[in-house]
């Protein structure tokens, strides 16, 4: 490939500084090195992850920046030592890691490898604990491992899941094909949630806070699971038409109430629910999502992702009465072995992808994007990386 081994100059939304509009610019983004894919990004998405790092309030933060972390694309070269994956592989980036080799992946108990961790999270490669991404000589840093607002992009090959290419590569097909893929990844957050951290049982009660895209999924994977009853909490009533396609069959706005929302639960499903799972990021939510759980098997699971600092508190008595608490990153998928069986999974038409999209853009539009994502009814924007 005459790209390989070269630098590339293409387009990326830089964060320049915090708060500040993302700006088109020129990078040059160098050949892979031992360990690592470049990947030619054709399709990405927006979350929340990335509005929060932008706006300054994460303390890992690093300016200037190229975001992103949900994306699907091809590789265009890799480095020395790489074996798993090729140039023209059809791949997704994965913020998770999956190294098979570290304490964390042999345990089987968790998906948190911790190999490339300490680069990612100062927004530089492992190798050399340099970028490669640069203007004009200038280091951009990297963000989680990933960087999706470019064109190009340079990730550490345990950080790639392989996916099957679909047969006749009609141009069409990759398009839609790859579409799809932005949103499953952001999706498996929820799914994984139910599936692989409280493990929901058919006939079990659940109560889900927060009904943005990560709150629609969990209630996708608990109707698959067969939960009976679905509660949908949200501050805001129009969730709750999304959200009836999507499982949830009971809604309840805690403004509507006056006793405290944990309260109004334990009432509506004597005694309080099986599972709960918090999908907004607020800790006092947290605690009302441990304690409208039933005495002696009600289990919490945390999904949001509360601000820098912030800390949960609750009786020490409702875990001894047998509440449990958990939480989930990445919905405990492994990423590399898994993100591909999830693929499988949406390609068999068993769990949903096209209806999370409600907007697409180009890369060029990124934000007016993220103005568009902030708005109600908004759930995924996906972008193309034309500009
Ligand atoms: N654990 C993970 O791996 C992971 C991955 C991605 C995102 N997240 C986190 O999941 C959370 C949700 O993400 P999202 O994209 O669905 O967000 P979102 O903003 O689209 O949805 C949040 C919903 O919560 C509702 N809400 C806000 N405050 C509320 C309150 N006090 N009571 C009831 N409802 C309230 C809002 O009206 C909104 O509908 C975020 O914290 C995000 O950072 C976690
Ligand atoms: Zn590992």
């Amino acid at each position: 490939m005459a790209t390989q081994g070269q630098i590339i100059t293409c387009k990326a939304a830089v964060a320049w500084e915090p708060n500040k509009p993302l700006v088109i610019e020129d990078v040059q983004v160098a050949p892979p090195q031992a360990g690592e894919v470049r990947i030619k990004v054709l399709f990405t998405a927006l979350c929340h992850t990335d509005a929060y790092t932008w706006s300054g309030k994460d303390p890992e933060g690093l300016f200037p920046c190229i975001l992103g972390h949900e994306a699907a694309g091809i590789v265009e070269s890799v480095g020395e030592g790489v074996t798993e994956v090729q140039p023209g592989d059809h791949v997704i980036p994965c913020y998770q890691a999956e190294c098979r080799e570290c304490k964390f992946c042999k345990s089987g108990k968790t998906n948190l490898c911790g190999k490339v961790r300490l680069a990612t999270g100062v927004g530089v490669m492992l190798t050399d604990r340099q970028s490669r991404f640069s203007i004009n000589g200038k280091p951009i840093y990297h963000f989680m491992g990933t960087s999706t607002f470019s064109q190009y992009t340079v990730v550490h090959d345990v950080s790639v899941a392989k996916i099957d290419p679909i047969a006749p590569l009609d141009k069409l097909i990759v398009i839609f094909w790859f579409h799809d893929l932005c949103i499953r990844y952001t999706l498996h957050i929820g799914l994984g949630a139910v599936w692989n951290t409280a493990k929901v049982e058919p006939g079990s009660i659940v109560a889900i806070f927060g009904l943005g895209t990560v709150g629609l999924a969990v209630a996708e994977g608990a109707k698959a699971a067969g939960a009976s009853r679905i509660i949908g909490i949200d501050i805001d009533s129009k969730k709750y038409d999304t959200a009836k396609n999507f499982g949830v069959n009971e809604f309840i706005n805690p403004k509507d109430h006056e006793k405290p929302i944990q309260q109004v639960i334990v009432d509506q499903t004597d005694g309080g629910v099986d599972y709960s799972f918090e999908c907004i990021g607020n800790v006092s939510v947290m605690r009302a999502a441990l304690e409208c759980c039933h005495k002696g098997w009600g289990t919490s699971v945390i999904v949001g992702v509360a601000a820098s600092g912030q800390e949960i508190s609750t009786r020490p008595f409702q875990l001894v009465t047998g509440r449990v608490w958990k939480g989930t990153a990445f919905g405990g998928f492994k990423s590399r072995s898994q993100v591909p069986w999830l693929v499988d999974k949406y390609l068999k038409k068993e769990i949903k992808v096209d209806e999370y999209i409600t907007h697409n853009l180009t890369l060029a539009d990124i934000n007016k994007a993220f103005d568009l994502m902030h708005e109600g009814g908004c759930l995924r924007v996906v972008l193309s990386m034309h500009v």
